[in-house]
């Protein structure tokens, strides 16, 4: 064979490294393409929450804190001690922490309880604001809400219902137990109520229609908690976030044994009957869900897989947390580039929303000049 010239072989050996290099790079992820070819889209920053009761929605909000303190973004957090936003009077702004940068300025991040109210909602968001929430299937999201507002917040009207099985005997008429206002009561159609849907209309199909129609038209995205890792690589796409925003612990979890009320034959139905606002709105939005999920292409399937194994992964991390543990490092992918789990991101990934907040609330305050 013909020797190659030293000249040749200069350009021969460019080459070789720089397709080595390109291999390395494009064979990666998708995020180091993205570092040649320039970003796909950019990350949105600018988000509402409306954290519906029991629905894994602390679940969420921890995603979003995460999202915020990561790149240093304004809350609407209320003043200490209220941990709920209230937007009920003209006054709500005098029960809000000053945004950080000055009174005239727009928040980043919306995450708490609150009842919505768009009217208020916009005056302190960017216009280009994603509203989202999320929803849970009404019977369970009403057993769950039964359990924990009963026996570990001790709520009274919950409390004072007597015999052997609360629950059974609440349903057999709700309205002597429930309380008058509708913000007090965790038990009758929360979510509907937390969507800022009066309970008025709940005997009012066009009006509850109507109200329905209202929310879709006004919210980008609503998620179904029983569907949570499509639900957050639906979020992930629409917020063009990154694999590692959207991983979590599961907050709140309740232990069903630690209460002997059991769901006789009948019950269900009778959830369904009293819950009939959040089942309509629940079973609206279900049907949404499904038609986006539809409009997928395959790779989101394979993106949901991915998504799941490493956030089991991570699951498994932090819940055998010891100080003297290595970083978990997980590989990249088509959607994701490499990142490392640390022992603090576990501490934030583990931190109950108002602990985050209460935190929060001392970093925006260091903020105010
Ligand atoms: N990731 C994930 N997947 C599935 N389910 C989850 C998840 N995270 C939280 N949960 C369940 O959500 C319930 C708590 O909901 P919230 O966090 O909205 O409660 S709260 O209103 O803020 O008190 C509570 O439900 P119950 O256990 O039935 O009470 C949690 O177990």
């Amino acid at each position: 064979m013909k020797q190659l010239s030293k000249h040749q072989r200069y350009l021969l050996t460019g080459m070789i490294s720089t397709s080595v290099f390109l291999w390395f790079y494009l064979s990666d992820n998708q995020a180091k393409l993205e570092t040649i070819l320039g970003p796909k889209c950019a990350a949105r920053t600018h988000v509402v929450f409306v954290k519906t009761h029991k629905t894994a929605s602390s679940t969420v909000t921890n995603i979003i804190q995460r999202f915020g303190l990561k790149h240093h973004l304004s809350f609407v957090l209320p003043k200490y001690p209220e941990n709920y936003l209230w937007f009920d009077s003209n006054a709500f702004i005098d029960r809000l922490l000053p945004h950080p940068n000055g009174t005239d300025k727009k928040f980043d991040l919306l995450c708490n309880h609150a009842i919505y109210n768009r009217f208020a909602i916009t005056k302190l968001m960017h216009n280009n604001t994603a509203y989202i929430t999320i929803l849970r299937h009404p019977v369970n999201q009403f057993l769950s809400a039964f359990y924990f507002y009963r026996t570990v917040y001790k709520i009274p009207y919950l409390v004072r219902i007597p015999g052997p099985n609360p629950v059974e005997e609440y349903l057999k008429d709700p309205a002597k137990y429930e309380p008058v206002s509708n913000y007090a009561s965790y038990t009758n159609n929360r979510m509907t109520i937390d969507l800022g849907i009066p309970r008025l209309v709940f005997d009012q199909p066009a009006l509850l229609t109507g109200f329905i129609n209202k929310i879709d038209e006004e919210f980008d995205f609503v998620m179904i908690m029983e569907y949570f890792a499509e639900s957050l690589v639906l979020l992930k796409r629409l917020m063009c976030w990154r694999m590692e925003d959207i991983i979590s612990m599961r907050m709140n979890i309740f232990d069903k044994d630690e209460v002997n009320m059991p769901l006789k034959a009948g019950m269900f139905n009778s959830i369904k009957k009293w819950a009939h606002a959040d089942l309509e709105l629940y079973e609206y939005f279900y049907r949404k869900f499904w038609r986006r999920i539809n409009q997928m292409k395959q790779d989101f399937w394979r993106e949901v897989e991915i998504f799941k194994e490493i956030q089991l992964k991570v699951e498994n991390y932090c819940l055998n947390l010891n100080a003297s543990q290595d970083l978990l490092l997980i590989d990249g992918s088509e959607w994701n580039d490499r990142f490392l789990v640390s022992n603090e991101t576990c501490k934030l990934l583990n931190m109950k929303e108002v602990k985050f907040m209460n935190y929060l609330r001392t970093q925006q305050k260091i903020d105010v000049n």
